[in-house]
């Protein structure tokens, strides 16, 4: 355990943290935040915050910017001193768009994630894996969980939040519920409420991993994890991650491997694949090696649940306090996930009603995380002019 006035590169966090190597090879930083209440009952005991920073937390405790990830990114933001890229990488550094010579930057591992934070990989009091026993987990738990972070970490305000994807979700869903603690929030390819048809990519998904033989009911840790059902649930999400521009120009009907297409079926040897089929068992396969599958279940199914108004009333009386919060909201223009109509409706809803930014890229949803310089250009024209 070191304590915080020894590690140099941050300021005064109220609780004392520890340190572990994060992928990517950063600095992985633990801070226990106790019992946390959960939003649909009961509670989970002893709850781990999993998280990287990068600059100093000034004295106001103000100067602090939270980075969202999505649904199966890391703490990694940016290289930092570490050895691997961030999956932002250029926008968070001394000098960049986010310039940690002036703000301290963090972001967390969500709740029930696999990357540090508690998640149902992690060992309960009884010494043994959550497993089946991890509980429903909410978006809106997952930002009570880093309210509480914020709170160990002496941070007043944010000075941004900004989320992609599901790190939208979070970032609005911290605008909703801690308005007085978030002065900027950027929402980018995301939404105010998951819709059906998010919903439901998520149920096959999710379904996908449960019905591997392997699952045992997600009570998998000490024997084989179920592997074909998550990477079956990555090739379905990952279709959805990308357009199909980009996929028909990127494969087309091409064969992979040496095979050839006659009469306009394949006709291969042995296990020859469609190129298209080669790249989403290659998506498939790096996912399997990096990501618990009862975490991909426990955090997509706190997505499927998003909905920034429940309990709230209307959209528009869910976001009237969010009146003096700052909004960026931006939609990739070949999103078939998140429709850029939803960033309209969000847009429109919020007090003041913003206009939509639009990421120009072909690639679809995935365009937040491959656009850096458009997300990077966005925020430095609204948030971090100098
Ligand atoms: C280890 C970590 O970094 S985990 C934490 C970071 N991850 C996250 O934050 C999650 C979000 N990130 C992502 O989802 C992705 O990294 C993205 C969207 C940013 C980019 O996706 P990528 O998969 O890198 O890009 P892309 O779609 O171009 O695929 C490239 C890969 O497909 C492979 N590929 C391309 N065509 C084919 C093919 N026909 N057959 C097999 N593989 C193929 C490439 O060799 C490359 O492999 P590599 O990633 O092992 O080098
Ligand atoms: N490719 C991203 C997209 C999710 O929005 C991820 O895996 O997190």
């Amino acid at each position: 355990m070191l304590s915080p006035e020894t590690d140099a590169g941050t300021a005064k966090p109220a609780a004392a943290w520890s340190t572990s190597v994060g992928l990517g090879g950063g600095v992985l930083r633990s801070i226990h935040i106790g019992e946390l209440p959960l939003e649909a009952g009961g509670a989970l005991p002893s709850v781990t915050m999993a998280f990287e920073c990068w600059g100093t937390l000034n004295e106001a405790g103000d100067n602090a910017v939270l980075i969202q990830h999505a649904l199966t990114g890391s703490t990694h933001v940016s290289r930092g001193d570490s050895e691997e890229d961030g999956w932002w990488e250029g926008l968070v550094g001394p000098g960049e768009v986010i310039d940690t010579d002036k703000f301290f930057v963090v972001c967390a591992n969500m709740l029930g994630g696999c990357y540090g934070t508690t998640g149902p990989s992690s060992v309960a009091a009884d010494g043994r894996p959550y497993g089946s026993r991890f509980p429903f987990v909410t978006i809106r738990d997952s930002v009570e969980a880093e309210a509480r972070l914020a709170d160990r970490l002496g941070i007043s305000s944010w000075y941004a939040v900004i989320g992609g994807s599901m790190g939208g979700a979070r970032a609005l869903e911290w605008a909703a519920s801690h308005p007085d603690r978030v002065r900027r929030c950027a929402v980018v390819a995301s939404c105010a409420a998951s819709t059906a048809e998010q919903i439901a990519f998520a149920q096959a998904q999710v379904l996908a991993i449960r019905q591997d033989p392997n699952f045992a009911g997600g009570d998998y840790y000490d024997g084989a994890p179920p592997t074909l059902g998550l990477g079956l649930a990555r090739r379905i999400a990952h279709i959805t991650y990308r357009s199909e521009e980009e996929m028909g120009g990127r494969f087309g009907r091409d064969a992979q491997d040496g095979a050839t297409i006659s009469h306009g079926r394949l006709e291969a040897p042995g296990d020859s694949r469609y190129k298209v089929e080669s790249y989403l068992d290659h998506q498939a396969h790096k996912l399997v090696g990096r990501f618990d599958a009862n975490s991909y279940i426990a955090i997509t199914e706190a997505l499927m649940s998003h909905d920034v108004a429940r309990g709230r009333g209307t959209l528009e009386e869910a976001l009237a306090e969010t009146a003096g919060v700052e909004f960026v909201v931006a939609a990739v223009n070949s999103d078939r996930l998140y429709f850029p109509a939803q960033s309209e409706e969000l847009a429109a809803a919020l007090p003041g009603q913003v206009p939509v930014a639009r990421i120009d890229s072909p690639i679809g949803h995935d365009g937040f995380l491959t656009e850096v310089a458009a997300v990077g250009g966005l925020l430095k024209e609204s948030f971090f002019r100098d």
